[in-house]
């Protein structure tokens, strides 16, 4: 193993300071940034006595790290951070540019329109319908409406498309909720220019992305049946001839919102579907990110496909924005590259020897083996790795269980580190985050106790077993759950009521270090103030007893011979 490492230029060099042998668990709390205290800032209200005393332990050993814009290789520095990109920079240890940047570089150059995926989908336009299919917003986590807007009137139509349907989910989640009408007035809008222009353009189907298509990691293949229904076979419980009509009164019905909006097709005057997905046809979907799209590029591409029945499998040519799955090669036609992340911590360790449990639940776990190892989903070395997932919760949101199965990760993640099996334990704790986006305050306080109460739970079994503990998160979400206006006040209407904020934020995520296994002299540099989630990869290999490789963004630490003292 060594030899081979060696040869192919994956062997690490020692630490000069810090020795191997010791458990190293890592914590990503998902959707946990810093903000100042506010009865908004559900971490702050929270009961978090563990994260605080990490917090208060002392600034050698506690900080703040950027995880949005360009640190995560997103855009711009007004793009909050997300999962992917998160995780992606946290496993990697380099920064790349992401598909929200990738999409922007194709449309900006047309080299999109040039590429093998577009070409592939423009042979249907002369006698099919070009359908797209996404998520409609601004958020820029998963899809862009600005870059459908452009692939559309500019791409599309001037490329031969002469009919186009789109297929929309509503967002909430990543935008306020209800600003889909905006979205939708802006669709309507730009879909009613190209009929103008002679094209055949209109809405065909909707839903809410919770509770149609965007589900992620097979958690229920019911939200895909829901979507597949009314994009392909044209058929909803719900039936409007328009689209604003819908989601205006869509939106009416109990406890609905952007993100669980029920699903619809649009019909014309006599009952009829818009937009069915027929033999010959084009299919676009325009999410650029994965997660969410995967298990829908499966349904439309998969000839052997048991995980619903889908009626009817049209004979289309479909390309994904990009392509979903590099190892199973899913979509097989794309119109922009995705990254190669190349070089992840998890392939280096796996190649110096280190053994690595990972876990978390469902909705969560291949952001922790998936995006974590550049967007590859098996093992690098299957004798010296142990992925598992605990099920998550179907079928309800998560501010009805807000504790999530963060106790149950905890304890898998325990009982991995006492089993002296493993050199690294690795855990996502999804609550910030997945009870975050629902914006229900008091399900999120919630949610955050019982994220604290695992991470005890992982820190009580590094100290048994004299390992050292890293906790950081991905990307902030739950320390700020309200929209404020330029001051950062809480926006309210005339009844006083706030907005919730559903989304991201921009603000940093904390890191801390510590565990009795912790070398006494090991510290945070006092150089890297502008540090982000890329630095922890080198981090993380150095209390492995490894240095870095050279092209890794730089470690967070230093060793001095003499213990650290505390300021
Ligand atoms: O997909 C989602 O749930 C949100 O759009 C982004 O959340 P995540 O990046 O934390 O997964
Ligand atoms: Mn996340
Ligand atoms: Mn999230």
């Amino acid at each position: 193993m060594a030899r081979r490492a060696e040869e192919a230029g994956w062997k690490l060099a020692d630490h000069p300071r810090l020795g191997k042998g010791k458990v190293v668990g890592v914590v990503v709390l998902d959707g946990w940034g810093e903000a100042p205290p506010d009865p908004f800032n559900c971490i702050h209200v929270a009961d978090t006595p563990t994260l605080d005393a990490l917090k208060k332990g002392s600034p050698e050993r506690w900080r703040l790290i950027k995880a949005h814009g360009t640190a995560v290789g997103l855009p711009t520095d007004d793009d909050m951070g997300n999962s992917e990109v998160g995780h992606n920079a946290l496993g990697a240890g380099q920064i790349y540019a992401q598909g929200a940047k990738l999409v922007d570089m194709a449309l900006a150059s047309g080299k999109i329109y040039e590429g093998e995926g577009f070409k592939y989908i423009q042979k249907s336009f002369e006698t099919g319908t070009l359908h797209l299919i996404g998520l409609l917003s601004d958020g820029g986590v998963h899809s862009r409406i600005d870059q459908l807007q452009q692939l559309l009137l500019k791409g599309a139509s001037e490329h031969g498309a002469k009919r186009i349907r789109v297929h929309i989910l509503t967002d909430g989640r990543d935008v306020l909720d209800g600003s889909s009408v905006t979205f939708l007035e802006t669709l309507e809008n730009d879909l009613a220019k190209l009929q103008e222009m002679g094209v055949d353009a209109r809405i065909a189907s909707g839903g809410g992305r919770m509770y149609v298509t965007m589900d992620r990691y097979e958690n229920d293949w019911q939200v895909v049946k829901r979507g597949w229904d009314a994009q392909v076979l044209g058929e909803a419980p719900h039936k409007f001839q328009n689209a604003l009509e819908a989601v205006k009164k869509l939106r009416e019905g109990p406890k609905a919102n952007d993100q669980y909006l029920p699903p619809f097709v649009i019909v014309d005057e006599s009952g009829k579907p818009v937009g069915p997905i027929l033999d010959g046809d084009a299919v676009v979907t325009f999410n650029f990110r994965a997660d969410r799209m995967v298990m829908l590029a499966k349904a439309l591409e998969c000839e052997n496909f048991d995980k619903f029945d889908r009626v009817r499998f049209p004979k289309i040519r479909y390309a994904g924005m990009l392509q979903y799955d590099g190892e199973l090669k899913l979509p097989s036609h794309y119109l922009v590259a995705p990254p190669e992340i190349e070089r992840t911590s998890g392939e280096y360790l796996a190649n110096n020897g280190i053994h690595t449990y990972a876990c978390s639940e469902t909705v969560k776990f291949g952001h922790v083996t998936f995006f974590w190892n550049g967007n590859r989903s098996g093992y690098f070395n299957p004798n010296l790795e142990k992925y598992e997932e605990i099920p998550s919760d179907t079928g309800i949101p998560f501010n009805i269980q807000p504790k999530m199965k963060a106790r149950e990760v905890a304890e898998k993640a325990r009982d991995a580190i006492l089993s002296n099996k493993f050199d690294q334990v690795r855990v996502n704790i999804a609550n910030g985050d997945m009870v975050g986006h629902t914006g229900d305050l008091e399900a999120t306080i919630i949610g955050c106790k019982a994220a604290d109460e695992a991470v005890k739970i992982i820190l009580d079994a590094v100290e048994q077993v004299g390992g050292i503990f890293v906790v950081t998160a991905d990307h902030g979400n739950a320390e700020d759950m309200v929209k404020r206006d330029k001051s950062g006040k809480p926006i309210r209407d005339r009844n006083g009521n706030v907005q919730p904020l559903t989304s991201h934020t921009l603000n940093p995520v904390p890191i801390a270090i510590g565990g009795p296994g912790l070398a006494s002299g090991a510290r945070f540099r006092e150089d890297l103030q502008d540090a982000g989630l890329a630095n922890v990869a080198a981090t993380v290999m150095n209390l492995h007893g490894f240095e870095a490789p050279n092209h890794y963004e730089p470690t967070l630490i230093e060793v001095s011979a003499a213990p650290y003292l505390k300021s």
